[in-house]
């Protein structure tokens, strides 16, 4: 295999301007943008400093998503002109590969929204991970009592996401396991500085999934399942999540009235309300093409084997556990080369060499960036060795 020239972002770069680079800080330049990254102690920039070579300024930028930990010492790479690739030095392979992104979709709508310079990381997960779920429906319908059931069968597959919600507990909600119970000025603030994946008003309440919701299930190496309204379905369809939409419809609205009322948990005007709302839900879920799969919850058992039925776990030997990919240390410090959608990354003192394979990733900002396969290179052969992937 030939190397290819990489394409580095780093000091060679603050030759040609005087970005008074600080200790563990690399500059990528694409297009007329500098992205400084690190110096993650500087917490005001939030990892990444922005410079306009065509304004010769800096920019005020905001900047999305989860920031990685430490950033002493690392190497960047421009992947294409839309997302930079930034590998740590001296850290394990679940915590190495994070991608800045600086003009994918998601960032030039967040730049719309926000009228500033708009970056997102978005941590790189090693293995193929499933797509996330959305599971939507009308109040009452069981989607939650569905949920609860897949959670239990396979534990060690599927993480809930924990929305933020408003509303006040019920009786028996935890705080952080049901939800996350907050008010409604903090989350207001907390959506407009970009924290949440989707958020709507539902039944006179605001709800939403925080970014973060949807990565600790990510970063747990499990299957996340969101249980959102339509509204929230629409925006996370719009979004790079790339779930599977399931819309669970109840047999009849009679039926759906006779759930909601026998779990007592509402009000006789917070019934009246969620029914209303679900006239529309039920229309909108059947014929607004956002679901993939639409599910009659008739007889619960029967509604539960389609379910896993579409999630392929019917009678599947290996559904009981997810693959955990081998955790390993990466060199304290190494070069990078790219060759077509594999990175090499070489040890400067070591005959250590990995290969980080890029070539099915998924999803990205707002979220983790899925699907990534690490594996060590033959270091005497030069070949690659994909029994360890
Ligand atoms: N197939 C079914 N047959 C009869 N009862 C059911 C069925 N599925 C769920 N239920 C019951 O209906 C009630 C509502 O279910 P659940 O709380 O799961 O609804 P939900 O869709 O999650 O509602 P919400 O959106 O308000 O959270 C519960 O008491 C549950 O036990
Ligand atoms: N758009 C979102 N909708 C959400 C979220 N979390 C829950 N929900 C939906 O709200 C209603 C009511 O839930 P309840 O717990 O008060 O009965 C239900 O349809 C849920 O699916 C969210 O994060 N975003």
């Amino acid at each position: 295999m030939g190397e290819a020239p990489a394409c580095f972002g780093d000091e060679s770069f603050s030759s040609d301007f005087h970005l008074n680079l600080k200790e563990f800080e690399t500059a990528t330049v694409v297009g007329n943008k500098t992205y400084v990254i690190g110096g993650i102690d500087d917490l005001k920039s939030n990892g990444v400093r922005v410079f306009d070579k065509s304004i010769g300024e800096w920019v005020n930028s905001t900047v999305l998503g989860t920031i990685p930990k430490v950033l002493k010492g690392h190497k960047t790479m421009l992947l294409s002109k839309d997302r930079i690739l930034v590998v740590k030095h001296d850290s394990k392979s679940n915590d190495c590969a994070w991608f800045l992104e600086v003009d994918t979709q998601f960032v030039r709508d967040q730049k719309k929204k926000f009228g500033t310079e708009v970056v997102a990381w978005s941590k790189g997960v090693i293995g193929d991970a499933e797509r996330p779920i959305v599971i939507s429906g009308p109040s009452g319908v069981g989607k939650g009592t569905l949920i609860n059931m897949l959670m239990k069968e396979f534990p060690a597959m599927f993480g809930f996401s924990v929305s933020h919600t408003t509303r006040a507990p019920r009786e028996k909600e935890e705080n952080g396991v049901h939800y996350h119970f907050t008010n409604r000025d903090v989350m207001e603030e907390e959506i407009k500085s970009g924290k949440f994946l989707e958020y709507a008003d539902v039944h006179g309440n605001l709800y939403g999934t925080s970014i973060e919701a949807v990565e600790v299930v990510a970063d747990a190496g499990k299957r996340c399942i969101l249980d959102i309204d339509v509204q929230g379905a629409r925006s996370v369809r719009a979004s790079s999540l790339e779930a599977i939409f399931i819309f669970i419809s109840p047999p009849s609205f009679e039926e759906l009235e006779k759930r909601l009322r026998a779990r007592g948990t509402e009000t006789e005007e917070q019934v009246q309300k969620r029914l209303g709302n679900a006239k529309e839900e039920l229309e909108q879920g059947k014929s607004s093409g956002l679901f993939d799969h639409i599910l009659v919850n008739d007889n619960l058992e029967a509604c539960y084997e389609r379910l896993k039925k579409i999630l392929c776990l019917d009678g599947n030997a290996d559904a009981t556990t997810t693959t955990l990919t081998e955790v390993f240390a990466l060199p304290l410090d190494f070069s990078m080369s790219k060759i077509d959608e594999k990175i090499l990354i070489k040890s400067d003192s070591t005959d250590q060499k990995i290969v980080l394979d890029l070539s099915s990733i998924k999803g990205g900002a707002p979220g983790r960036t899925r699907g990534l396969h690490m594996y060590a290179s033959d270091p005497h052969t030069g070949d690659d060795d994909k029994g360890k992937s």
